[in-house]
């Protein structure tokens, strides 16, 4: 699993460690780790350090010692290493010292455009977790030229500009290749928008203890998952492996039902039970269905429901699938037709399923401001509604009903942008409750598999959804290490 941590327990962890360790040691260990990055992006870049270009854009904290103590290094290798100052008279004054002694310089004012232009590596040392807003306006022009530029971009800790705690980003920011983070990821680091501007992310160690039960974000990796999926013993039957439920499609949306099951059927349960109109459109695609017309309250007994994908405007059966006493997962046109009080009324786990536009109607703000600040808005609409929220997207984040860590899944693409795949998601994940996973566990590893089948299934090509259902079994073997 991987883990991120806010800044104020990053910082309460620095603290403790700072004042068992000699003065500075700490950052020496950071610089140490940020100098090896900076060393292998040149040997990619430039073919070796020795008389390579870097140019260092330092600001007033330790962010900026972190990039000149690594700046020192580089230049005692032979790199022509130069440090843009931000602000000269609050550069870190041990780090400044460290690379002057080490043959470095520091470029006269405003001559720094020019040199990020020629430069091979521009280090982003400008702001960290320290940092409040966008970038400051003097920071700006450097951002943009580094963009400009052909120099790969470390970024220190962060990349400036963004906030570590929420991803969010507002103004400028700088845009990294690589950034090297200390101690733990930030939250920023694995949330869009931020995400992007950090391009890959690398974890230097510096010796931080953090606990356990206070990561802010989560993030499941293959072995987490594979310990997640149900997987069949020798005394298991249909029944025993759980059946879901699909409760969705309409007259004018039967496809949304054929998508639904093809994802229950991929997600574990034993058997997939569907309740709606678009019972012939199912059959025909999926004959293994046991399809019923008499709505969920008499289709006969499951272990979880899907409602909604497709739905159109049948509140009805939205309102006796959320009676059900077993799990329930609400998607698509599910959400705008749940009454908000039923939901929170429901004492069987319940889990929402929106994408941004749907997260921004329930809670009554643009579709933008939930992009922008993903994180608040998934934690607010699960306290809401007193209920677990898979917020999907680029990032697709997993809240639970009491608050905890938020689980992140990357694993998707932008490919799965195509109408449908979602359906596919909500079946998929649905039939994980079934199986007995508990909300925040069937949403994540959902979300994982659902990812990863949407990279198998498109391979840099367009993809239909029923080719993302295709390739579950696929991802799922890729998970368990099997086939
Ligand atoms: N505390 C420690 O022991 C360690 C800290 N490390 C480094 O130290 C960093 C934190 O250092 P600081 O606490 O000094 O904080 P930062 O260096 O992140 O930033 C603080 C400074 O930036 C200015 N600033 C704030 N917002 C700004 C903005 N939007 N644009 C431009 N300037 C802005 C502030 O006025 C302040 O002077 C970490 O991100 C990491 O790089 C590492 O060396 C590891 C060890
Ligand atoms: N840019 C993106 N990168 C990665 N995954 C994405 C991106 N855009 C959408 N997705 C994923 O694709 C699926 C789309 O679901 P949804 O928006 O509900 O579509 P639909 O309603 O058409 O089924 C979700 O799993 C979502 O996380
Ligand atoms: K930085």
């Amino acid at each position: 699993m991987r883990t991120a941590y806010s800044v104020e327990t990053v910082r309460t962890a620095e603290r403790e460690l700072m004042a068992r360790l000699p003065e500075g040691a700490l950052m020496q260990r950071a610089a140490a780790g940020l100098a090896a990055a900076c060393a292998e992006v040149l040997g990619r870049v430039a073919g070796r350090v020795y008389g390579s270009r870097v140019v260092l854009l330092v600001g007033s904290g330790d962010n900026g010692g972190d990039a000149l103590y690594a700046g020192a290094r580089l230049a005692r290798r032979g790199a022509g290493v130069t440090a843009v100052l931000l602000t000269p008279e609050r550069a870190h004054s041990g780090g400044l010292g460290a690379l002057r002694r080490a043959g470095g310089s520091v470029a006269a004012a405003g001559a720094g455009e020019g040199l990020i232009e020629r430069a091979d590596l521009v280090v982003d040392g400008i702001v960290g977790i320290g940092g409040k807003g966008g970038l400051r306006a003097e920071a700006v022009p450097l951002a943009a030229a580094a963009r400009r530029s052909r120099a790969a971009v470390v970024a220190v800790d962060l990349p400036s500009g963004v906030d570590a705690d929420t991803g969010e980003v507002r103004g400028e920011a700088v845009r990294a290749d690589l950034t090297v983070t200390f101690g733990t990821h930030k939250p920023g680091l694995l949330i869009d928008p931020a995400r992007e501007y950090a391009g890959s992310v690398r974890l230097v160690d510096i010796g931080l203890s953090l606990p356990d039960d206070a990561a802010e974000l989560e993030a499941l990796q293959h072995a987490d998952v594979a310990r997640l999926l149900p997987v069949p013993g020798v005394e298991s039957d249909k029944y025993r492996r759980g059946v879901v439920g699909v409760a969705a499609g309409s007259a004018r949306y039967p496809g949304a039902a054929v998508l639904a099951v093809s994802g229950a059927l991929r997600g574990g349960a034993g058997a997939v039970r569907y309740v709606g109109p678009a019972g012939d459109a199912v059959i025909a695609r999926f004959p293994e269905t046991l399809v019923s017309d008499l709505g969920p309250k008499r289709a006969g007994r499951v272990q979880a429901w899907v409602v909604g994908p497709g739905a159109g405007d049948d509140a009805a059966t939205v309102a006796e699938v959320l009676a059900a006493q077993v799990p329930v997962l609400i998607d698509a046109d599910g959400l705008r037709l749940a009454d908000a009080g039923a939901v929170r009324a429901r004492t069987a786990p319940t889990l929402m399923t929106p994408h941004a536009g749907e997260a921004a109607a329930l809670l009554g703000v643009s579709r933008e401001e939930v992009e922008g600040a993903r994180l608040a808005s998934v934690r607010e609409l699960a306290g809401r509604y007193g209920a677990a929220v898979l917020l999907k997207g680029s990032t697709t984040l997993v809240a639970g009903p009491g608050g905890g860590p938020v689980r992140v899944n990357a694993t998707g693409t932008s490919w799965l942008a195509t109408a449908g795949s979602g359906d596919v998601l909500s079946g998929l994940v649905g039939s994980l409750l079934a199986a007995g996973l508990s909300v925040v566990d069937a949403g994540s590893a959902g979300a994982y598999v659902h990812g990863l089948a949407g990279r198998f299934a498109a391979e840099g090509a367009p993809v239909g959804a029923h080719d993302v259902a295709d390739a579950v079994p696929g991802a799922w073997r890729d998970v368990r290490g099997v086939g």
